[in-house]
């Protein structure tokens, strides 16, 4: 496909009837979300709803079958590989599994956070320029981990690797960050904090974050905006403060039985 020039104006993310289909079976159906600058979005829904389908879509790791997406003003679909890479280093990404190297320290981590932009690879904190690694210490600070700096990262407990990870973003200076399922396999304090976290950055710096809950009440708590998922299809898109956990269960019941 041809390149197309990005989009001057465009809201953060722009969904427009997408579909998404593996192997036959549809996985998203005409799904459409538009997402402004500095908005926390919850991304909930059961099981197999289609919410990775969907973060994936936005980054370009998966292309829509039908539909189009817009990110940062760029369409992944028509995007040169270059242009691609360039897109993805201004989308941050946080995952359930944290993703870090565990005989690595927390800072070293957060490092590499920097990778894509740096030509040469790099060993050891020292290898990375001084500018960097004062950055690399400030990001952990905001996370509230900066005195563990120089912990191996397989020493420290599941909330603090994915502050960690949270850090290694804001590397990036992302001007959007997604996150799928990043509270997944913590407990409920270090999930609660983890997302308070992301909150906070959110509205200190205006990154919009589009994040896939499975509670809705982390969702409800956390949230300016609850987008649910059902099947594929788009069942509520609500902002999070008239909203309450019986409500949206009540919706997902009702499209559940609508489903059949
Ligand atoms: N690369 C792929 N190849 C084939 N099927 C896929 C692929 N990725 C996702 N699927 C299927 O698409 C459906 C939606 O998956 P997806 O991971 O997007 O759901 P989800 O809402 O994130 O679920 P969970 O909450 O369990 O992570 C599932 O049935 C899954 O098996």
């Amino acid at each position: 496909m041809a390149e197309e020039p990005a989009v001057i104006g465009d809201p953060v993310l722009r969904l427009s009837e997408v579909g998404k289909g593996f192997h036959g079976t549809t996985v998203l159906d005409g799904v459409s979300l538009d997402v402004p600058q500095g908005q926390f979005v919850a991304l909930v829904g059961p099981s197999g709803a289609g919410k990775s389908t969907l973060l994936r879509l936005v980054n370009g790791m998966h292309l829509p079958d039908s539909g189009t997406v817009r990110t940062l003003g760029e369409n992944p679909a028509a995007c040169s590989r270059s242009r691609l890479r360039a897109l993805r280093a201004r989308v941050g990404f946080v995952f359930q599994q944290f993703g870090l190297v565990g005989r690595l320290s927390a800072l070293e981590n957060v490092l590499m956070g920097s990778l894509a932009t740096l030509r040469l690879p790099r060993y050891g904190v020292m290898s990375y320029p001084r500018a960097l690694r004062i950055r690399a210490v400030e990001h952990l600070d905001r996370v509230g981990l900066a005195d563990r700096r120089f912990q191996r990262c397989d020493t420290l407990s599941g909330g603090q690797q994915q502050r960690v990870a949270v850090a290694r973003t804001l590397l990036q200076s992302p001007e959007l960050i997604l996150a799928d399922e990043p509270v997944a396999s913590l407990d409920p304090a270090a999930s609660v904090l983890v997302l308070e976290i992301l909150k906070r950055i959110s509205a200190e710096d205006g990154i919009s974050v589009v994040c896939s809950l499975h509670q809705m009440e982390l969702a409800l708590a956390t949230a300016d905006r609850v987008v649910a998922l059902r099947g594929g299809r788009l069942v509520l898109d609500e902002p999070a403060a008239g909203l309450t956990a019986e409500r949206l269960r009540e919706i997902y019941d009702t499209a559940g039985a609508r489903d059949g």
